[in-house]
């Protein structure tokens, strides 16, 4: 099952406070972004990528492109002021497709066999997302008051990629856009309009690099996957 991805590559990345691109930093050696684009280029079963840049950083991307031997590009859209409308740029500038997945570019330890099992869910079902179980105990909190625990049990921390068939995330955007609703995951534009939105078990290790301290542990997890050959 084939399937194109949208990369939203147009953040400012302000909790890590590198003051750039968080996407430019490098982990052994390697901007961030090439290892998240190096993931989708050596799957077969990804037939295009989509890039929501920073116009101003859209010819230092492209000269990654070059760089690093990725081919499948097949545009590189302004991004917006919040991540929705950079994942929404995109998707206005691509040709129908059968499934998209919405990937954010500051996740570059998603694997093959994750991705598989996200698009196969989406075929059958309409959406899919990866997330994990949730391993800390959570609690609804109130000017710094403890409200209520909230049960582990049916907890998961949600993560990217998020899967599609093309016509329903399309809608689910252009009906936020409509209304100006903002949410921070494309799953909650479907789940306002009572599709159902499957999860796949992901892993722990997809980390979006957010702050310093996702540096680090990305280094290890490359260094490990180094040792597993
Ligand atoms: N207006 C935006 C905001 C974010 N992103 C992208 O969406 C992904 C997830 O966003 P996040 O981790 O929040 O990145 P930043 O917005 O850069 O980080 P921060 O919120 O700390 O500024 C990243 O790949 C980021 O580049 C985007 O394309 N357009
Ligand atoms: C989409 C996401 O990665 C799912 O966990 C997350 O919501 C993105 O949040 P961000 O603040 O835009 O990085």
């Amino acid at each position: 099952m084939q399937y194109e991805v949208v990369l939203p590559a147009a953040g400012s990345g302000k909790r890590m406070g590198a003051g750039q691109n968080k996407l430019f930093l490098y982990l052994l050696g390697k901007p961030i972004l090439a290892h998240t684009l190096e993931v989708f280029e050596r799957d077969d079963r990804c037939t295009g990528i989509w890039l929501a840049v920073k116009p101003e950083e859209r010819a230092f991307i492209e000269r990654m492109l070059v760089e690093y031997g990725i081919t499948k590009v097949k545009g590189l859209p302004d991004g917006g002021a919040e991540r929705q409308h950079s994942v929404h740029s995109c998707l206005k500038a691509m040709e129908q497709v059968s499934i998209v997945l919405v990937h954010d570019a500051a996740r570059p330890f998603i694997t093959h066999d994750i991705i598989a099992h996200l698009v196969e869910s989406a075929h059958d079902y309409g959406a899919a997302i990866a997330g994990v179980r949730a391993k800390d105990t959570m609690k609804k909190v109130s000017n710094g008051i403890i409200e209520e625990t909230v049960d582990r049990e049916s907890l998961w921390m949600v993560q990217t990629p998020q899967a599609f068939r093309f016509e329903l995330i399309v809608e689910a955007e252009d009906v936020a856009e409509k209304v100006g609703f903002l949410g921070t995951d494309e799953a909650m534009l479907m789940e306002r309009l009572g599709h159902e939105v499957r999860i796949v078990e992901s892993s722990y290790e997809n980390v979006k690099i957010t702050t310093q301290e996702d540096l680090v542990f990305g280094e290890a997890i490359l260094h490990k996957r180094a040792l597993e050959g």
